[in-house]
């Protein structure tokens, strides 16, 4: 049964050092939610926090309708999983899975029984009598969320749970959650510092930055409308044009581009996700000379300079353009956002 998580003003400090400063965030029941940062910033903390494993310095954390700061850590209904399978080595995998029940007091016939549905959904059920030690890599880690999700978890929280899978592997296992959830509906909070796996897997990703959350919203609006350059480069955007916003038209060294509307005059930088911007014959909506081209898997990337400014844009393959050229750029009108910059 899944449940809102809610943490309420949560701080966590180390010594003198603030790592997590009055956090509010809320997961819905059902909902999947990402958070996402660099190394270090406290990512892993938060799960912690919620799990019971270390305690808040201020604030309180709540599953559904109870506070749950005071409850030991094996009574909160938490499941947690890591970036390492941590199976008993001298377990099979059913008896991995089956080990909450067993410890809830089932005969081993129940627990197995009940064991063996989680295997089946991580696409497992033929490897019940496999030792974990005689697992590969990802199919330890298809039995270490079974062992999770057989435990019925009111949350289920993920710690950078497929970042030692190779990429193919990787894939496989975020389909794999979209299924499961789909199936079982569980209220997830992930952590991760791979926007890619971020924006695949969760319905709102929450960024933490400094200490703080960023922002939480739907991927796509943390792509196009980051309410911070550093929110920005987080999700990869490469595109930062400093100059001035006159409440129509956004003006720098590129010259003047109509952007969204804002009230007020205001230094602002305007941002542009590189996947969104094409390119025309000139003069398109800003013309540029193509300084770089690099071949990332199935698009090439080009790197551009109109007049003082670096420009990038993802394009197909298929765009037949080389060094020196110069083109133009179409960039849509709601693909361009204005982030107001302290004068
Ligand atoms: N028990 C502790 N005592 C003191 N400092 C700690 C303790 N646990 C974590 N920290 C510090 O808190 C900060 C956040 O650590 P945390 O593991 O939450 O970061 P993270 O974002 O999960 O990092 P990563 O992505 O590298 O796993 C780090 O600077 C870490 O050194």
């Amino acid at each position: 049964m899944s449940t809102t998580l809610e943490l309420r003003d949560v701080t966590k400090t180390y010594a003198d050092t603030v790592v997590i400063d009055a956090i509010n965030l809320t997961v819905n029941a059902g909902e999947c939610v990402a958070i996402l940062g660099p190394s270090g910033v406290g990512k892993s903390t938060i799960l912690r926090l919620i799990a019971g494993l270390d305690e808040p310095t201020a604030g309180s954390v709540r599953l559904g309708e109870t506070t749950i700061d005071t409850q030991p850590a094996e009574e909160r209904g938490v499941g947690l999983m890591f970036q390492q399978p941590l199976l008993f080595p001298h377990l099979d995998a059913i008896d991995n899975v089956a080990f909450s029940a067993r410890a809830a007091g089932k005969s081993r016939r129940q627990a197995r029984e009940h064991a063996q549905k989680y295997l089946d959904l991580v696409q497992l059920g033929g490897y019940a009598h496999r030792r974990s030690t005689e697992l590969s890599g990802g199919q330890a880690q298809r039995v270490a969320l079974a062992r999770a999700l057989a435990a019925q978890p009111r949350v289920l929280l993920l710690d950078e749970p497929f970042s030692a899978l190779d990429p193919q592997l990787r894939a496989e296992m975020h389909s794999l959650l979209r299924t499961i959830r789909r199936e079982l509906n569980p209220t997830v909070l992930l952590v991760t510092h791979d926007q890619h796996e971020a924006s695949v897997l969760a319905d709102r990703i929450a960024i933490l930055l400094d200490s703080r959350l960023a922002q939480v919203a739907a991927p796509h609006e943390i792509y196009s409308r980051p309410a911070s350059l550093e929110v920005h480069r987080m999700m990869g955007g490469l595109n930062v044009i400093p100059g001035d916003h006159d409440g129509t038209y956004h003006h720098s060294s590129m010259g003047r581009l109509e952007v969204p509307t804002c009230e007020e005059n205001t230094p602002s930088t305007l941002v542009f996700r590189h996947e969104s911007v094409t390119v025309t014959p000139p003069p398109g909506d800003v013309t540029a000379q193509i300084t770089e081209i690099t071949h990332i898997g199935a698009r090439q990337r080009l790197t551009l300079r109109a007049n003082n400014t670096t420009l990038h844009a993802d394009t197909p393959p298929t765009t037949s353009v080389a060094v020196g050229d110069t083109v133009g750029l179409h960039i849509p009108l709601d693909a361009r956002h204005t982030i107001r910059t302290t004068p």
